[in-house]
């Protein structure tokens, strides 16, 4: 079909030159490509989703029923997370750089690692990590929050940075310096670690004081603890995307109410954004498989908006 021809008026009505007035145009669809943004975030990070009232919930998290792969890898966990090998972790963490990458290239080196731990998903990480972002955007949250969806397993890059296994990469995580919690799932595995038995790391409270705040409190290592350093000092991400990065896998707090004696004041906000972020993790699990390809272009330029140097020390 051939163009439409229009015969434009070279000044509009108040004398303003066309090239003024196209300039105007274009600051209008700036606005409104904001506003449109704005609107999006205006939904409420709180306000419960029907994407997670729509789930038979109890169809995750069986660890009862679990295979033998699931219960073997909890049982070498539970032997290993110990105070000493936590203090090491940290210290090997923060005395190098791993890995100079892109968010996509971390995203396609994690592709290969099925987590031993999920008894949910036998996705690759890509897609587990596309299918949260997913649904956080399709039920018009937060730009930063489907962001968060995106990249929040990314910590599990360790497994590849001379992790010992998967057990100190992957998994639900639990306090290490006091008495492990028997909120945590197969609380009868911690027989076999030292700490069990330690006369300070096996009180209550341990080596903390009641109140110390989450952040002075020593979690399992794994994913991520590690992806929560690296995204802080990197990224323009809020302080709730950083609390649902470092909490999701810590269930025993975030949704068995365990460790309440730790918490001060902005534990109490952040454990309501994790709580948000959680049916997004574990309930997007039983969705359709993202196309990858598809999705590519929105999920870079997505990334870009938060992250400011786009190769990010890992
Ligand atoms: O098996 C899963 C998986 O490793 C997740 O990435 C973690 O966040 C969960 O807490 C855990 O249960
Ligand atoms: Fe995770
Ligand atoms: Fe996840």
């Amino acid at each position: 079909m051939a163009p439409i021809a229009i015969d434009t008026p070279t000044a509009n009505r108040d004398g303003l030159a066309l090239e003024e007035t196209s300039d105007h145009i274009d600051d209008v669809n700036v606005l409104k490509g904001n506003l449109k943004k704005k609107a999006q975030q205006d939904k409420d990070i709180y306000e419960q989703s029907e994407f997670d009232a729509n789930k038979d919930k109890t169809q995750f998290r069986q660890y009862e029923d679990a295979c033998d792969r699931v219960k073997n890898f909890y049982r070498e966990q539970h032997e290993k997370q110990t105070v000493a090998y936590n203090l090491k972790a940290r210290h090997d963490f923060h005395h190098k750089t791993r890995a100079e990458m892109t968010i996509w290239q971390a995203m396609e080196k994690l592709n290969t690692l099925i987590d031993e731990s999920d008894p949910d998903t036998s996705l690759s990480q890509i897609e587990h990590l596309l299918q949260s972002a997913e649904a956080i955007r399709r039920d018009g949250k937060p730009r930063w929050f489907q962001l968060t969806g995106l990249i929040h397993d990314l910590g599990k890059l360790l497994f590849f940075f001379g992790s010992q296994g998967q057990w100190d990469v992957v998994g639900d995580t639990f306090a290490v310096g006091c008495a492990f919690s028997d909120k945590i799932i197969y609380p009868g595995t911690f027989e076999n670690n030292p700490d069990s038995k330690d006369p300070i790391y096996s009180t209550e409270h341990g080596i903390y004081t009641p109140g110390c705040g989450m952040e002075n409190v020593m979690i399992s290592w794994g994913h991520d603890e590690y992806l929560y350093h690296v995204v802080k000092d990197q990224s323009t991400l809020p302080d709730e995307a950083l609390a649902m990065i470092r909490y999701h896998s810590f269930y025993p707090w975030h949704r068995e109410g365990a460790y309440s004696w730790a918490m001060n004041e902005k534990d109490k906000k952040m454990l309501e954004a994790v709580r948000a972020f959680n049916p997004y993790d574990l309930y997007s699990k039983s969705d359709d498989v993202p196309k990858v390809e598809d999705l590519k272009e929105y999920y870079l330029e997505l990334i870009d908006e938060f992250f400011p140097t786009k190769v990010i020390k890992w």
